[in-house]
């Protein structure tokens, strides 16, 4: 059975994926929601989707959707760098710089803004399934004075010129990709990659609890077990419910974390394993 990926082919996740499981077949989707819909109905053997770059932050698409919608267990996780290309059509690129419109991921399109606003000033953003969507769109469309953000896989595969490269604002860019599959078997740390193992829980704070968030952290924290995130998630059951996000660095052990989650639904509560998994380096 495939990996399926957000697609079209040439997506950073695509790249994620070919450094995960180098000798896989793979399946692109056009959306977040389809991969992971697809890894629900057993189609493929897992999803690989993008959940949080370094440089804008979670991907909430991802998230809302494994909580809300298709609660699959997260099997793995992998970090990729990430550089950031300006495409042109080869048309264009001698007066690449006169581009009216700039296609891309929203997530690109924000790791980009200072270029944006500095080189491209006043050509229009428009928003894209991925960024290889935008390649793909502007190849397509040769008489459009357009340009992509994407990688350079992209621009290999759909025939366009980087003519301008590294274009993200900060250096430190990366994105993690999580791994989920209807199977709830981690992925084995067996690999050049490996780099440790993660928790991830999903907290729902009862109501009018004064001090709960302190107490729901307090139980990690005498337990001395390290965060390395924590996100709050609007619970859209009513303004002022959220849930966390809270992602532990350690495996799920048979002590520790399920005692920290015991504590934590004794406070009222409600916890959501979504998953312990090896994470890798790319
Ligand atoms: O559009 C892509 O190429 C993706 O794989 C998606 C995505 C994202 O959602 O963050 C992945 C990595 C980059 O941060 C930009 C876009």
């Amino acid at each position: 059975m495939k990996i399926g990926y957000l697609g079209p082919k040439a997506t950073f996740t695509e790249a994620a994926v070919a450094a995960l499981f180098p000798s896989e077949p793979r399946e692109p989707y056009n959306t977040i929601p389809d991969c992971i819909d697809a890894a629900a109905a057993g189609e493929i053997k897992a999803a690989v989707v993008p959940l949080e770059n370094a440089l804008e932050g979670s991907v909430n698409l991802t998230l809302d959707y494994l909580i809300h919608e298709q609660p699959l267990p997260i099997i793995g996780e992998i970090v990729v760098p990430i550089e950031q290309h300006l495409l042109v059509h080869p048309y264009h690129a001698p007066h690449w710089r006169e581009v009216k419109e700039v296609y891309s991921h929203a997530h690109a399109i924000a790791q980009c803004r200072k270029f944006l606003h500095t080189v491209l000033k006043g050509a229009s953003q428009v928003p894209m399934t991925s960024t290889s969507a935008a390649a793909k769109f502007v190849s397509e469309h040769p008489h459009l004075p357009a340009a992509a953000i994407a990688n350079r896989l992209a621009a290999n595969e759909y025939g366009l010129v980087i003519v301008q490269e590294n274009i993200h604002d900060y250096d430190y860019n990366h994105t993690r990709f999580i791994v989920v599959s209807r199977r709830n078997e981690p992925l084995s740390p067996n690999s050049p990659l490996y780099a440790g193992d993660k928790t991830t829980v999903v907290v729902m704070l009862p109501q009018d609890h004064p001090g709960a968030l302190h107490q729901v952290l307090s139980a990690f924290a005498w337990r001395r077990l390290n965060l390395t995130k924590i996100e709050s998630r609007p619970a859209k059951t009513g303004l002022g419910n959220y849930f966390f996000i809270i992602d532990i660095d350690a495996p799920l052990d048979e002590v520790l974390i399920p005692g920290a989650i015991a504590e934590i639904e004794a406070l009222g509560c409600t916890v959501q394993l979504l998953g312990s998994y090896p994470y890798y380096f790319a």
